[in-house]
């Protein structure tokens, strides 16, 4: 999304005659034809009945855009500044590991893809590929690196280490997955990535990690990481002593509770993502934008408040904005480009998101971010 003036961006696209998947249900069909059975069901599947995977989609429809008219929107401007760091718009690529059941390009497909159109793009622990093959792949883009705490946390001091020699920016500290959720699909199918070996880039990577074990067999490596990335006893505590191990900025995805958000605060977290991980963790919680504006209430602008789980298209990211996000992460979607055409496939859903979320930003009557901010939005 270029900041500046404002094209009839529609007219534009239209005169290809090539055929790719735009919305979520046409990219959802597609990498269904391309997958196998564990594979597509591991990434379009969530947790127990898949309740809340369900809410997150069918909230959306019940937040409306009462927009403006008759303002001047040639112009659009939809920077964002993060950390002191200015983005040219607010849409980042969310975690999502294990992109190797997708493609074989995996994460290194994702993050050129959204270098080339400028989303920030936050690393899996658990990734296919490691910290400094992205890195290497992707040198001067903007990158943060999600933390799955570990049993044995120097392994998670480790890691996070090398993200910010490799010049990663921020620490994402996933809190919602301390252990697996229940997930049907996956036992229906008996599939798990973890134990087929495909989140080994950054552990068989990482020198505290390789020095704890006994051999470097494959079993011992992936035993070792189904061991060290179920850490139930993660709480405050381990916060302070990330704290202290990283001057970059920290922030805690899968918060739903205006109290935590509270409490990140108190604790010195720099931000925070608003988040249920797309209904893959507890089943039956709220949906990830029904829990928004309370959060945003609570944090009252002190820090950053990042948003996912239910984005699929450009209006749903105006209405999370407009109800407070800083800015807000893509997830599935470009998972199924990435699983429908590698790179070119994760590059085609960025663009049309990037699209249509800025001449949805425009028809919604304003011309930058602050403005969307005070958008008017009804709950029907
Ligand atoms: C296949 C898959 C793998 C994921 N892996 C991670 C992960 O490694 N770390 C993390 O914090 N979240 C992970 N997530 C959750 C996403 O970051 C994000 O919260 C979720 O995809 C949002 O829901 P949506 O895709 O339905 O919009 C994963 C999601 C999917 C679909
Ligand atoms: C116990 C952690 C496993 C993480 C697997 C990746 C992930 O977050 C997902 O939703 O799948």
């Amino acid at each position: 999304m270029t900041n500046g003036k404002n094209n009839d961006l529609l007219l534009v696209n239209i005169g290809s005659t090539e055929k790719f998947p735009i919305n979520f249900q046409e990219l959802e069909q597609a990498a269904k034809e391309k997958l196998t059975t564990g594979p597509f069901g591991y990434i379009r599947s969530s947790a127990g009945g898949e309740e809340t995977y369900r809410k997150n989609i069918e909230a959306f429809p019940k937040y409306s855009i009462v927009p403006r008219f008759l303002n001047d929107v040639s112009t659009l401007n939809t920077e964002v500044t993060i950390f002191g760091r200015t983005y040219p718009h607010p849409l980042f690529i969310a975690p999502v590991g294990v992109n190797k059941i997708a493609h074989e390009d995996g994460e290194i497909a994702v993050a050129k893809a959204a270098a080339k159109y400028d989303f920030p793009y936050i690393q899996s622990t658990v990734s296919s590929y490691s910290i400094e093959e992205i890195a290497a792949a992707t040198e001067g883009s903007s990158k943060w690196f999600q933390l799955y705490w570990s049993q044995n946390k120097e392994i998670a001091f480790s890691m996070v280490k090398r993200a910010d020699q490799a010049g990663y920016e921020a620490i994402v500290l996933t809190v919602d997955t301390v252990m697996l959720g229940w997930r049907e699909e996956d036992v229906r199918n008996q599939f798990s990535p973890l134990k087929r070996g495909f989140a080994k880039g950054n552990y068989a990577s990482d020198p505290v990690f390789m020095s704890a074990l006994p051999d470097h067999e494959e079993e011992t490596i992936i035993s070792s990481i189904v061991e060290n990335i179920y850490h139930p006893s993660l709480n405050w505590d381990n916060i302070a002593e990330l704290k202290e191990r990283t001057t970059l900025p920290i922030l805690i995805k899968g918060i739903l509770h205006p109290e935590d958000a509270k409490l990140a605060i108190e604790k010195g977290i720099d931000g925070i993502i608003v988040s249920n991980h797309g209904g893959r963790q507890l089943d039956g919680v709220i949906a990830s934008i029904d829990a928004l504006p309370a959060i945003v209430e609570a944090v009252n602008g002190k820090i950053p408040v990042l948003f996912d789980s239910g984005i699929r298209r450009g209006s749903d990211a105006v209405k999370a904005l407009a109800l407070g996000a800083t800015a807000v992460c893509i997830g599935r979607p470009f998972v199924w480009g990435l699983a429908a055409d590698g790179q070119a496939g994760v590059e085609r859903v960025l663009e049309n998101f990037l699209q249509e979320t800025k001449v949805s930003i425009s028809l919604s009557g304003v011309s930058n971010l602050s403005q969307l901010r005070n958008l008017k939005i009804v709950r029907n």
